[in-house]
């Protein structure tokens, strides 16, 4: 892999980050990536939005999908290593996070899927959890939010409610990444007053369907 260029973190951080999310179940990571890949995500982002090719989210598994905005509202794009070439730099920076969390986690990763989100003013995504029957192969949800200048009373935070009960309000403040359990932990995104954007992904095991076959 090509380096020096390339958002890099120690060994260090990733075991200070890692042990938290093993503790509590998630863990979230400011100025995350480089700048210019930051910025790069960005105008990425924004020519995909100028291009209409964002479209509605559903809910549910390939046979019961539905769009559903009394649940979610948000617009989504599925991002592709080859067709999305152009974020090689970003694909690098997973694959880093990935093996990192084999090491450290000893998770058995075997893949990942990644799409952009886009929430319009006045949307929202209920209480749910990332894992359901149908696709119990997500480990871990990532998030990267996009948002430059998010102040309070902006609203759109993630309100994780955690395992002892607490509930932690998550501003999705730019250049930050969250980690957390996809089959523990129950998650909303409260409605947003702005766009707000963000990368969102699950890091995967083999499914189950498969394991079985093989
Ligand atoms: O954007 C977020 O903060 C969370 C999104 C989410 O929960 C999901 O897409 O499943
Ligand atoms: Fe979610």
């Amino acid at each position: 892999m090509p380096s020096s260029a390339f958002t890099s973190h120690t060994e260090s951080d990733w075991g200070r980050w890692l042990n938290q999310l093993a503790d509590n179940d998630f863990v979230y990571i400011d100025h995350f990536t480089s700048a210019p890949l930051y910025r790069q995500i960005h105008r990425y982002f924004d020519r995909l939005r100028a291009d209409h090719e964002f479209s509605r989210a559903a809910i549910g598994t390939a046979r019961q999908r539905q769009v559903e905005t009394s649940v979610r509202g948000d617009f989504i794009y599925w991002l592709d290593r080859d067709t999305d070439g152009e974020l090689a730099e970003l694909f690098y920076l997973l694959d880093e996070l990935v093996r990192h969390i084999r090491q450290q986690l000893f998770l058995s990763i075997s893949d990942y899927e990644f799409h952009f989100a886009l929430y319009p003013p006045d949307t929202f995504y209920k209480k749910h959890l990332d894992q359901f029957q149908g696709q119990d192969n997500r480990v871990l949800s990532v998030l990267l939010y996009l948002n430059d200048d998010w102040q309070p009373g902006d609203g759109g935070e993630l309100k994780m409610y955690e395992k002892d009960g607490a509930e932690t309000l998550i501003p999705p403040l730019g250049n930050r990444l969250l980690l957390f359990r996809s089959d523990t932990v129950e998650h909303e995104v409260l409605c947003t007053q702005k766009h707000r954007k963000s990368l969102t992904g699950w890091l995967l095991r083999r499914p189950t369907s498969l394991n079985q076959l093989i």
